[in-house]
């Protein structure tokens, strides 16, 4: 197995308040990972490491065996942050423009990617309104495109599916197996426990702990569930 992702004894404080607690997990390459918690549990705080984005307070990330935040690997990571990143005044087509122009993409090829992004998430036909003008799933799945763009072969993506309705969050659910397919490593945040089974293997945070790691079969024969939910009520002690 060959590991993409690993996270060594990384604990993160704000203040006095500890958000991070000791947390070791590898993720390996082609595998969609789930991070499964509560609100408040620790994951975005985590995913935003990984990203670069923030640093721990104790502990390392290291990603394609690169002591994170380094820019050398900005290209090979896509990340879908919780919030939108989007410019409100501009079509899609010219928020995708900017994105792909950042990471050098060019011409021909800018469009095709564009094309293909956006064939993911089913938005082909609204390339060209303003995004002001978009719904709130529509701006997600439009953050979902931008972070696909550069064809990364990490994508860490945070709650991708939030008000996205279930036809949409399926289509969009098969579009990360076809990237798993392909060789594609996916670290998706969720609260959402039927999504949490689809996920190869899920670690569930609790108060800033890693409480369980498995795959989702493994994690509820363990407890004796029948369900994920169960199952994290178990490790979580209730
Ligand atoms: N920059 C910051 N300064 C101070 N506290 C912070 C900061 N970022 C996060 N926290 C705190 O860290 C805790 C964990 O937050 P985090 O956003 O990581 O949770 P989460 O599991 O992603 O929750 P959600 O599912 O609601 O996004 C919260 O108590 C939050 O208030």
């Amino acid at each position: 197995m060959n590991t993409i992702v690993s996270i060594n004894q990384v604990s993160k404080a704000f203040g006095k308040q500890q958000v991070l607690k000791d947390i070791s997990l590898d993720i390996w390459e082609g595998e969609i990972f789930g991070l499964l918690g509560p609100s408040g549990a620790g994951k975005t705080t985590l995913v935003k490491q990984l990203v670069g984005l923030d640093i721990p307070t104790e502990g390392e990330n290291l990603l394609f065996q690169e002591r994170m935040p380094s820019l050398k690997l900005i290209e090979k990571i896509g990340y879908m942050a919780q919030s939108d990143a989007l410019y409100g005044e501009l079509t899609a087509k010219e928020n995708l423009q900017f994105f792909a122009s950042l990471y050098g993409l060019k011409g021909k090829k800018q469009k095709q990617r564009m094309e293909e992004a956006m064939e993911v998430v089913q938005l082909n036909e609204h390339m060209n309104k303003l995004v002001s003008n978009y719904s709130g799933g529509m701006k997600r799945r439009l953050s979902l495109a931008i972070a696909l763009l550069h064809e990364p072969r990490l994508l860490i993506l945070d709650e991708p599916t939030v008000g996205i309705d279930p036809v949409l969050r399926k289509s969009i659910w098969e579009a990360f197996y076809r990237l798993k397919e392909k060789g594609t490593t996916i670290i998706v945040t969720t609260h959402v426990m039927d999504e949490a089974d689809k996920c190869d293997r899920l670690g569930m945070i609790r108060d800033g702990h890693l409480i369980a790691v498995g795959t989702p079969e493994e994690l509820k024969e363990r407890t004796d569930s029948t369900t994920i939910e169960q199952a994290f009520l178990v490790y979580g002690g209730a």
